[in-house]
Parts: structure tokens; C-alpha cells; sequence
């Protein structure tokens, strides 16, 4: 079977497609070299954010575009359109993560759902040193899913799973190189400036 064939892992089952992971999504040659031009052209910018009664800087770096304006040095037109091949629907906004070592994280949380059209799957690709995504359950057993998310990998979760589960992206203390995710979304019309 080739390998754009391979069927997804399913990580979490549920009415809307759940959370799926492609490890071979992309090959490792054309994964590097959309690495190597996002890293070295997208805008990123750091951001603040308050978190209790503190300010704090956002713990990796960030970019965001809407789809229709797409900056044509990015190979990020190419990108979407392999993902909407495997994981099809009418995103409109891509946002960016790059975590430049092991003390850059996402902490457990689930994307707004105020910017997610309900129905629509978030879909992300890794790309650079592999990071591990832990995935749990906000209520019940709280079982956890650990995903080591592989350089050229696609992750999608349905809507449905950001109002059961929790994801983030940890601190480690391994050495680790710069990773990136970038996350497609179908944002409300409203809000497709937020991130
Ligand atoms: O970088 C990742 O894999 C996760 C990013 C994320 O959860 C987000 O941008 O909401
Ligand atoms: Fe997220």
C-alpha cells in the first residue's frame, strides 16, 4: 500500500470522526523543506497573555493567516490543499506554532469554541522534532492518550472532541529541536482575526 494511503490511527471515537493520526501524511523530504520555508519566511510574532493576575509571554512563537490571503512564498496554498485531500473542509484560517526547544508548550486546554464552526474538524500538521501531544478527558475516567506527533504527521479532531477533551503539548527537558504545527480551522466569520 502506499504509504498517502495509509489508514489513520484513531486516538478517540466519536460522532464527528474523533481524533485521527496520519504518522506518514507527508514524506520526510518535502516535510523538511516546508520546515525550512515556514521557519524562515512565515511572520511569526511572540504574544502576551494574563493568566491569573500575571502577564505572561505565550511559551512559543506564533503566525496566523486567513486562507484567501495566503502569502504566495509560503507553501502553505500546497499544504492545504494535501490536507483537505485527507481531511476535507472549507477552512479559512491557519494558525502556527513553533516551538523552539523544550521549554516551548501548549498547555492542556481545548480550542475556543467560539472561533470553531461546530461540525468541522481542526486539522494539524507537525512538521520538524517530534513532540508528544497528550490528549484527556475533561470528565469521568480521565484516561489519557499520548501521541508523539512525528515530523510530516496529521493529526484532525472533530469539534466534538474539544467539548470532551483536553489536548497540550508539554514541557520536556530531553533535547529537542524546533518543531512546528500548522492548524487549519473553520473559524466563524466573526472571529476569523482571533486566534
Ligand atoms: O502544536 C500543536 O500540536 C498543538 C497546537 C494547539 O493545540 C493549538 O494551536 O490550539
Ligand atoms: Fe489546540
Amino acid at each position: 500500500m502506499d504509504l498517502f494511503d495509509s489508514p489513520p490511527q484513531t486516538l478517540l471515537e466519536d460522532a464527528e470522526g474523533g481524533i485521527r493520526y496520519w504518522p506518514g501524511f507527508a514524506g520526510s523530504r518535502e516535510a523538511d523543506v516546508w520546515f525550512a520555508e515556514l521557519q524562515r519566511l512565515a511572520g511569526w510574532t511572540t504574544s502576551r497573555r494574563r493568566m491569573y493576575d500575571r502577564v505572561v509571554d505565550v511559551p512559543r512563537l506564533l503566525a496566523a493567516y486567513r486562507t484567501v490571503a495566503l502569502p504566495p512564498e509560503l507553501p502553505l496554498a500546497a499544504i492545504l490543499a494535501r490536507v483537505r485531500a485527507t481531511v476535507p473542509a472549507p477552512y479559512n484560517a491557519v494558525g502556527l506554532n513553533l516551538y523552539r526547544d523544550g521549554a516551548d508548550s501548549v498547555a492542556m486546554h481545548n480550542d475556543k469554541l467560539h472561533t470553531i464552526v461546530p461540525g468541522h474538524p481542526i486539522a494539524l500538521l507537525s512538521l520538524g522534532h517530534p513532540r508528544r501531544m497528550l490528549i484527556r478527558a475533561k470528565a469521568g475516567e480521565r484516561g489519557r492518550v499520548a501521541v508523539e506527533l512525528g515530523h510530516g504527521s496529521l493529526l484532525s479532531m472533530s469539534h466534538a472532541s474539544q467539548l470532551t477533551h483536553e489536548h497540550g503539548i508539554p514541557k520536556t527537558a530531553r533535547p529537542v529541536g524546533p518543531r512546528m504545527s500548522v492548524v487549519f480551522r473553520v473559524r466563524p466569520l466573526a472571529q476569523l482575526d482571533e486566534r
